[in-house]
């Protein structure tokens, strides 16, 4: 579906879309029907809001109006914003063409992207000076940044008529897709994340290893860190079976290729990281040829069962004897085989 829409804004568009996300945006561009415009402005539209709360040159003061306002902006023709100085910070200084574009949408598409972006806004604006304390607020955080994007979807999925009314209904399920690809983000950014002075990784998991997140740089405290990062995994792991029912459910292939891929690339992702003491050295991601083999994989139930089989058992495999977390993790390895 690579054809050139003749509107100016349109176009525009599907320019930041290749711009803001390379691999993805031919999966978000093959979706069938009105998804394929409704996804690309509410993927648009989440980009801009990220790259407000990833600059960290906004002081917090005008950060903090700017998150909780934004989804305002969606109905402000011409709202731009260009003291951005992020890597996609070109979403921003174009966003009159999402606006644009927006507004065109059937209303349906525009109360769905209305409402998580005003929720999302106001969750990241709660997380702006604390940092994640407990697990609790860890689940929140991540229902805030990525859980209310499945929920979002699932409802986007439903009102376009091609999946059915329980895809849009159960938001427990849309959250853990969610969940699983923003923990596995976060762990696997603890590196990037530490050395900018940001911590993601939750205080009620790491304190029980060490006594500051950033300790785990050092040589001498890498066992603990391996330690740290395993009880993440296994947190991560708890969200399989969720996502599992939740593709079994999707009947429309463009949707379902669409949803599987970014879960796909998170479970091998995770699976690079378990027990990897490369975590805390570099930014640990699975070679693009793998990617692009899971990516053409991953298009039925059956490709899915067996990706996430094969990477369960191949963490099964690691699990240090010693391992704190070690009978969760086989449990949860072991549920995941058991199914098939
Ligand atoms: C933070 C995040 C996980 C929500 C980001 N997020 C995703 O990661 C993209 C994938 C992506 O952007 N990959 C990029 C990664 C990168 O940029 O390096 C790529 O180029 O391959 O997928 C998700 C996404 C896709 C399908 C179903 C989802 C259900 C719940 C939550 C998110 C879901 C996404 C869908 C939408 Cl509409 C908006 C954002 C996202």
């Amino acid at each position: 579906n690579d054809e050139q829409p003749c509107r100016l804004t349109a176009r525009m568009c599907y320019h930041l879309l290749s711009k803001t996300s390379r691999s993805f945006s031919a999966v978000i561009q093959a979706l069938d029907g009105e998804l394929r415009h409704a996804v690309c402005i509410f993927y648009l539209t989440l980009r801009a809001l990220d790259t407000v709360e990833d600059d960290m040159t906004i002081p917090i003061d005008v950060k903090m109006p700017m998150l909780t306002n934004f989804y305002q902006h969606l109905h402000e023709p011409g709202w731009k914003y260009t003291d951005s100085s992020e890597k996609d910070s070109i979403v921003l200084e174009q966003f009159p063409s999402v606006v644009e574009e927006f507004g065109r949408l059937d209303v349906l598409y525009q109360e769905v992207i209305t409402y998580v972006c005003k929720e999302m806004g106001q969750g990241m604006a709660g997380f702006l000076q604390c940092k994640v304390g407990t697990i609790k607020e860890w689940d929140e955080y991540c229902h805030f940044v990525a859980g209310l994007v499945g929920i979002g979807l699932s409802r986007l999925f439903t009102a376009s008529s091609l999946e059915t009314r329980v895809v849009g209904e159960d938001t427990a399920l849309a959250n853990s897709l969610g969940l699983f690809l923003q923990k596995t983000n976060i762990i696997r950014d603890y590196l990037e994340d530490t050395d900018d002075g940001r911590e993601f990784w939750p205080r009620e998991i790491w304190s029980k290893y060490a006594g500051a997140l950033s300790e785990f740089k050092r040589a001498d405290k890498r066992e603990k860190g391996l330690e740290c990062l395993n009880e993440l995994v296994t947190n991560a792991l708890r969200h399989v079976p969720d996502v599992l029912v939740y593709l079994s459910r999707l009947r429309n292939q463009s949707i379902f290729n669409f949803c599987a891929i970014p879960q796909v690339m998170a479970m091998a992702t995770l699976e690079r990281c378990y027990s990897n003491p490369a975590v805390f050295t570099r930014v640990v991601k699975i070679r693009k040829g793998e990617a692009v083999r899971l990516m053409v994989d991953a298009t039925s139930m059956d490709a899915i069962n067996a990706i996430f089989d094969k990477f369960a058992r191949l963490i099964d495999l690691r699990v240090p004897i010693r391992d704190p977390s070690a009978a969760e993790t086989r449990v949860l390895c072991g549920a995941v085989l058991q199914r098939t």
